[in-house]
């Protein structure tokens, strides 16, 4: 994998900093691109830190696809990893235009371009929430898929639209990794989960109450059908997940590799909201003062991954612990 260059967009993001630093750590050649829609700049200096060398970056709205093309005039990509994208579901429900504007135009136009320059290996951004509701426990990755919100649609048409693409052009080579719950972060930490505005997700919630930066932690739903009432979920660690993304690469780069392939990335094992409380205050040892609400609309009782099938293809499963 020695010198391949791959695209990275969204690449100033939570996952995408911390799989960044992975590649290079890998021998890949990267670029990133990111409109720091959700990031900042900074953010790209810290990974910078953690490698010890320069970065190649561009500020790009994938929207604009003329910039897109700019890109990719420049350089010749040997794959993308395609992060870009917003991933709020609670501001989806009520902006939905903003997640199809950006999720999936932003995507079309990258499969355009990508085809225009011949680049034609993808990796992309899935999550869990494609399985909606599930009605079997651990998620395996041919079980019927479903969205609950304008966010999960997206993540669910864009797997459409990848695998019609695959189907109707047989070069093209694309790896769906439908993330659980990423939290953590790197071991130097310089790098880390630093969303703009007031968190949606549990774990960046959690730090920001610890710091004082938020009062309480809202428990959303105490009276779930789960051991303790609160809703399950499968965390994982985000340099686990990052090293998922070197295993789909180098799947991809094999010549066996054909057509468009789903592979969850979680650990199996699913904690509760109260658990990975417990779990950060133990490992932090900071009280985190919580209030307990109703639960929050559209949210699943208990999600959590069969990871079997990555283990057995690409050759991935996590390590780190994450409670
Ligand atoms: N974090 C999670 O819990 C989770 C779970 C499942 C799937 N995902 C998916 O993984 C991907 C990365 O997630 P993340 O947690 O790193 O999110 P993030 O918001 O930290 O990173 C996404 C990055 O994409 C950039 N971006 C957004 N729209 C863009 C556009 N039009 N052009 C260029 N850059 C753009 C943002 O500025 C940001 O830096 C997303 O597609 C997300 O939906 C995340
Ligand atoms: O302040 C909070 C935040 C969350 N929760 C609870 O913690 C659990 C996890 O919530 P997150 O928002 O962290 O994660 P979700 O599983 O709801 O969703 C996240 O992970 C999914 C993939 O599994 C999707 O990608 C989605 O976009 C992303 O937000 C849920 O039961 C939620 O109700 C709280 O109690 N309080």
């Amino acid at each position: 994998m020695e010198g391949k260059l791959v695209l990275v967009t969204g690449g100033a993001g939570f996952i995408g900093t911390h799989t960044v630093v992975q590649l290079l750590k890998e021998g890949f050649r990267v670029s990133i691109i990111d409109n720091f829609d959700n990031s900042v700049e900074e953010a790209l200096d810290r990974v910078k830190e953690v490698v010890g060398w320069g970065l190649f970056f561009l500020q790009v709205d994938l929207r604009n696809k003329d910039d897109l093309e700019k890109v990719f005039a420049k350089s010749k990509f040997d794959g993308v990893i395609h992060f870009a994208g917003r991933k709020a579901v609670g501001e989806s429900v009520e902006y939905p235009r903003r997640y199809f504007d950006n999720n999936l135009i932003g995507t079309i136009n990258l499969y355009e371009v990508m085809a225009k320059y011949n680049c034609k290996k993808m990796v992309f951004s899935s999550s869990s929430t494609v399985y909606g509701q599930p009605e079997k426990i651990p998620c395996v990755e041919d079980t019927e898929l479903k969205a609950m919100n304008p966010y999960g649609r997206t993540k669910l048409f864009l797997e459409e639209i990848a695998r019609d693409i695959s189907q109707a052009e047989s070069d093209w080579q694309i790896i769906l990794l439908r993330y659980f719950n990423p939290v953590a972060a790197h071991e130097s930490g310089k790098i880390g989960e630093d969303p703009k505005g007031i968190p949606n997700n549990l774990m960046p919630y959690i730090q920001q109450v610890a710091v004082g930066r938020l009062p309480e932690l809202n428990v959303y739903g105490h009276d779930y059908p789960t051991r303790d009432g609160t809703a399950i979920r499968d965390y994982i660690h985000v340099m686990d997940l990052a090293d998922g993304h070197i295993a789909a690469l180098k799947k991809l780069f094999t010549p066996d590799f054909k057509g468009c392939v789903p592979y969850n990335l979680g650990t199996g094992r699913g904690t509760s909201v109260l658990e990975m409380v417990a779990a950060f205050e133990k490992a932090s040892g900071k009280k985190i003062p919580m209030k307990l609400c109703p639960r929050r609309a559209g949210d699943a009782t208990a999600v959590y991954a069969a990871v079997d099938k990555a283990a057995k293809e690409l050759g991935w499963k996590y390590v780190l612990l994450t409670s």
